[in-house]
């Protein structure tokens, strides 16, 4: 909703109100803000909101404990519902209000609201005067068409576009089957792939449990596998996923495609910057199995191809296991509300940062561990 337009008015006590789960709403000075759809989602926690619902969180906002960020204003304004009328301080008054303004309409007289003009004034002298409000009408893609054929068009202003987060579904594409097999629920993953995870582990272990596997160091040594070796070997896997999930993102996911190439465009919005441009698209949170296959079967040839099939495969199913993992705890990190002290309390914090704040920083998921090597870990906030 832009401010330009005619704002609602909210008595004090109609804003604090709205103090629960169901239905939570701050204010930014006298701007009232209905946060009830991003409780859950707020890397900082739902009860932080909660406890300031229906109060000014201005203060919490500019921070500490956490300066908000750009675009974290920017997401807020897409939650703008009205402004607080603080002079009718009783939901009497309101109403009185409410029937002195009809009134003056049907008497033919301009009726009491903020004009433009009144509003553009207050949002000067407010600190959030660099709130860019989210208005679809001058976005730069037409949000009622499908957007895939259309960013390749945006050229250099591409990468700003597509890193300031909206909270809306993204369609696609116009062919219905098409758009719908880019959706996957968050559960085809684990059904598709655990049941090879514990089918290949069981085969593993009982392989190795039979005594007669061995690994040919030279054509003189040859040392035996024995069963316990197993949970060894998953691990390495698992150890190696979370190098190639930091691989995948930073240098696939993230390859800034060429301005003027608009197919490196469409690629790159297809695979994850439509991710970035709307991070809260529950249908698009985890790998279509089919996509997925492609990696899995290469990590599968490429293990096979340099290791004894034996420990070939252990290592590839704890690789596999590491890669449910991440997609499960990522579709967590965006829909899930964590306990602060909590590891995945600090990874939901990370991993949002990266979203809306250090896009260019901050590539682990699971783990931040390959961030320290690669020199990309989001810097710890100082006041
Ligand atoms: C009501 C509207 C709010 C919105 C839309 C919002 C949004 C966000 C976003 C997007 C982030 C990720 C980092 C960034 O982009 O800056 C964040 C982090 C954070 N927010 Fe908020 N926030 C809100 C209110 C609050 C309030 C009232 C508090 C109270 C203190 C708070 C405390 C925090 C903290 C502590 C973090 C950092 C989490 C961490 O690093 O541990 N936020 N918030
Ligand atoms: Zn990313
Ligand atoms: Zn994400």
């Amino acid at each position: 909703m832009s401010p330009s337009t005619s704002p609602r008015f909210f008595t004090e006590r109609e804003v604090a109100r709205h103090s629960t789960t169901d239905s939570c709403w701050v204010l930014l000075g006298s701007r009232v803000y209905d946060v009830t759809a991003f409780l859950r989602m707020h890397p900082g926690g739902e009860a932080l909101i909660r406890s300031r619902a229906g109060k000014d969180v201005s203060r919490e906002i500019e921070g500490p404990p956490h300066r908000h960020s750009e675009n974290a204003r920017s997401w807020m304004e897409q939650y703008y519902i009205g402004e607080l009328d603080r002079e009718s301080g009783t939901d009497e008054a309101q109403t009185l209000r409410e029937r002195r303004k009809v009134g003056e309409q049907t008497e033919g007289k301009a009726a009491k609201k903020p004009t433009k003009e009144k509003v553009d004034e207050d949002d000067k002298n407010s600190p959030y005067s660099r709130c860019r409000p989210v208005d679809l009408d001058k976005d730069l893609v037409d949000w009622t068409k499908p957007l895939a054929w259309q960013v390749g068009h945006l050229g250099e202003k591409y990468d700003a576009w597509v890193h300031q987060p909206v909270d809306r579904p993204i369609r696609l594409f116009g062919n219905a089957f098409l758009e719908a097999g880019t959706k996957t629920s968050w559960y085809w993953v684990p059904v598709v792939w655990l049941p090879l995870v514990f089918y290949l582990s069981w085969y593993c272990y009982t392989t190795m449990a039979k005594g007669t596997s061995r690994i040919d160091v030279t054509s003189d040594l040859s040392i035996p596998i024995h069963k316990y070796m197993f949970p060894m070997f998953f691990l390495m896997g698992w150890f190696l996923w979370t190098f190639i999930e930091y691989c995948i993102h930073r240098f696939v996911f993230h390859m800034k495609p060429p301005a003027h190439n608009y197919y490196l465009i469409t690629l790159h919005f297809l695979l994850h910057g439509q991710h970035h441009k709307s991070p809260f698209d529950g249908s698009r949170l985890v790998f279509p199995p089919g996509l997925a296959s492609l990696v899995v079967g290469t990590f599968y040839i490429f293990l096979l191809s340099t290791l004894p099939e034996i420990l070939g495969v252990s290592v590839f199913v704890g690789g596999l296991c590491g890669y449910v993992v991440y997609d499960m705890i990522h579709y967590y990190l965006h829909y899930g509300s964590p306990k602060r002290g909590t590891y995945l309390y600090s990874l939901k914090a990370y991993h949002v940062k990266h979203h809306f704040e250090h896009q260019k920083t901050g590539f682990g998921i699971t783990t931040t561990f390959w961030d320290h090597p690669f020199n990309t870990v989001i810097p710890d906030e100082k006041f």
